[in-house]
């Protein structure tokens, strides 16, 4: 069982889950859990370590979504693996559609399955590279956020990240350490693809007191 972290929640989000979300939460972690059995899909099964790097983690990335009237909007969550932060944030956004992009296989059929047993209308999948999907019609500049949790060096989720992202959207990079040099390195890459660091947010994990850090690159509202 998930532990239910109802302060917590409220203190370093300004947020809780609606009782209904934390049955989802539940769900999420047994279907993971049962999953896992077959799949080699996360290492982190413990429930407190679940609640924080999976759920705690996913929603800190878009913590400035969770307060307020939800405005409904159109996310991508590149290289979602089992589901993360994709799914956590399908929950937590339920007027937001969430794409859950992945390049392999087991992984989607995987999430294919898991997504009906979770009842996340809002979520749906596909398969496929990042930089071919981010080049296809119906992909390209069709979303307000682009999420990406370890996928790969800064640099290439901003590349991945950006082709997705529409007129005024954001990237949402999930990193561990971060330093000001590496921002610096990655301005260039980021204004190559037409967009800008527009902030970088650091934290601390309330269970484990990890350092993490989320970098927010903003795609300018393109004119004409
Ligand atoms: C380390 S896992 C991270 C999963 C998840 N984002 C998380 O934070 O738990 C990286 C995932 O990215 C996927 N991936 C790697 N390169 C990709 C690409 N170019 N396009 C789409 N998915 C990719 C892999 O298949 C794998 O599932």
């Amino acid at each position: 069982m998930l532990p239910e972290m109802v302060e917590v929640w409220q203190e370093t989000l300004n947020w809780q889950p609606t009782e209904s979300q934390h049955q989802q939460f539940q769900r999420l972690y047994a279907g993971i859990l049962a999953g896992n059995r077959q799949l080699n899909l996360t290492r982190i099964t413990q429930p407190d370590e679940f609640w924080e790097k999976h759920l705690w983690d996913s929603l800190r990335g878009v913590a400035s979504l969770l307060s307020g009237e939800e405005k409904p909007l159109n996310i991508i969550d590149i290289g979602t693996g089992a589901g993360f932060p994709g799914l956590p944030v399908a929950i937590a956004l339920p007027s937001s559609s969430v794409t859950l992009l992945d390049s392999t296989r087991k992984k989607i059929t995987f999430l294919d399955s898991l997504i009906p047993q979770l009842a996340i209308p809002n979520a749906t999948t596909v398969l496929g590279r990042a930089e071919k999907v981010g080049q296809q019609r119906q992909h390209h500049q069709r979303y307000d956020i682009a999420l990406v949790r370890a996928v790969g060096s800064a640099s290439a989720c901003a590349d991945y990240a950006l082709p997705f992202v529409k007129s005024g959207g954001l990237g949402i990079l999930y990193r561990g350490h971060w330093s000001e040099d590496q921002t610096d390195e990655l301005k260039g890459k980021v204004e190559s693809l037409g967009g800008a660091i527009a902030s970088v947010e650091s934290f601390t994990t309330p269970i484990s007191h990890s350092i993490r850090h989320c970098l927010y690159l903003r795609v300018p509202i393109r004119l004409g």
